[in-house]
């Protein structure tokens, strides 16, 4: 995808549609963070080479790339640990004391909030990850634990473009969040920021339950409330006009290439019209529901793509595609008046949760077993124990780090579907 995007000649660097007159700039410098941010830099090299005089690369644990000429470190995901402290700092470091005449390229992923813990000196890294873990174990959905995330911060919610002035900025960005809201995917690092305190303190509000928000946070909340932390910047603020940020990839085109391998296969593929999200149990077996009454069209292939969310009761281990599927499970093995279908749901970043599979499949063969010989399924769901039960089962895939990041992807082949070609 970079090399579609960037280009470069005697004359110009050519980033999207935006020329930049190679006599007008002076350094290229380029910063790459997310977990595509190894893939993204080294595409970027691939094109641009030695005209880039500095770049940092900031990545999780496992997707390093060999053969970069820049230092690359690690942050943790998805809690933030030290090594997102020291991240942070590097990259405050680096796109801070920029010139006017800089080209500073910024190259976005998902997973970067995570994987920079950019917090004021009031806040302890313990509290923010426990506030961080807390909001994650109840099902906050991406948009609403961003808004949280860039108050809290001094890079995110456009802080960082506006760290970067004077310098001309243009940001290359993966999505991996629903509508590819811009100012949502990675926090916004370089996007003006709509949302505002007010709105942080009901999320709060709604999604810490009964725990407490620990004295750092409530503080710096308050203050934020009453205006004695600047606001994010908001859209129209004059410090964006030489920023510009251009979404490259997305769910949809991960969705079109497998609809594409699907019908190589001889599969009809009906890609499904809106994105998932919800609570991962109650959407897997809404889905089951309405794709089994549609079990008749033969070699039909399902796509469908998004993002659900867990609300963690159990102990157990998993992530939100290990439980769609796991859910299904359970409504089939409740319902065996149900076809089974071939059902996968995985993460394209190669992760699920906090496990080393980026999700789990099953087909009908495999469901017979388990019904035979068991486990049942129940208590794992009850415990959010996805990984156990299909690390018993054999349901797990795993892939690896991808280096990528365009959310999840479920593809559901009907019970009745055959491929035209059986080969
Ligand atoms: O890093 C993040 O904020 C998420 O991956 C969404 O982009």
């Amino acid at each position: 995808m970079i090399s579609q995007w960037i280009s470069a000649n005697d004359e110009f660097i050519v980033v999207a549609d935006e020329k930049y007159a190679v006599n007008t700039i002076g350094r290229i410098r380029m910063l790459s963070v997310g977990k595509a941010a190894t893939a993204m830099a080294a595409a970027s090299f691939a094109v641009l080479g030695g005209r880039i005089s500095e770049a940092l690369v900031i990545t999780k644990e496992g997707h390093q790339l060999e053969l970069l000429p820049w230092p690359v470190y690690d942050g943790g995901h998805p809690l933030p640990d030290e090594r997102s402290v020291a991240a942070a700092q590097r990259v405050n470091d680096f796109v801070r004391n920029a010139k006017e005449e800089d080209l500073l390229l910024v190259m976005i992923s998902g997973g970067a909030s995570a994987l920079l813990a950019d917090l004021p000196d009031t806040i302890p890294l313990a509290d923010w990850r426990e506030l961080t873990n807390t909001l994650l174990r109840n099902g906050a959905p991406i948009d609403v634990l961003n808004t949280v995330r860039k108050h809290f911060s001094l890079l995110k919610g456009g802080r960082l473009a506006v760290l970067a002035q004077p310098a001309k900025l243009h940001s290359l960005i993966i999505s991996d969040v629903p509508d590819d809201d811009l100012a949502v995917i990675a926090s916004g690092l370089t996007v003006p920021d709509p949302t505002t305190w007010q709105q942080a303190e009901s999320i709060l509000q709604k999604f810490i339950g009964d725990w407490r928000l620990p004295a750092s946070l409530q503080e710096y909340l308050n203050k934020g409330l009453n205006g004695g932390i600047p606001e994010t910047p908001k859209p129209g603020d004059p410090a964006f006009e030489r920023v510009r940020n251009t979404i490259i990839g997305n769910n949809r085109m991960a969705l079109e290439a497998a609809a594409l391998s699907a019908e190589q296969l001889g599969y009809r593929a009906i890609i499904h019209p809106v994105p998932l999200s919800g609570e991962a149990r109650e959407i897997s077996v809404q889905l089951l529901t309405q794709l089994s009454a549609a079990t008749k069209r033969e070699g039909v292939c399902y796509l469908a793509g998004g993002e659900t969310t867990v609300t963690v009761k159990g102990r157990g281990k998993g992530g939100r595609n290990q439980e769609f599927v796991l859910a299904a499970v359970n409504h089939l093995m409740l319902h065996p008046d149900l076809p089974c279908p071939a059902l996968l749901c995985a993460g394209t970043d190669g992760t699920d949760g906090p496990t080393d599979a980026a999700g789990a499949s099953i087909d009908a063969g495999w469901l017979q077993q388990v019904s035979n010989t068991g486990p049942d399924p129940q208590p794992f769901l009850d415990n959010n124990d996805a990984y156990a039960f299909f690390e018993q089962t054999g349901g797990l895939v795993k892939t690896g780090p991808t280096l990528t990041n365009v959310m999840d992807v479920m593809i559901l082949i009907p019970a009745t579907a055959s491929p035209e070609d059986e080969g």
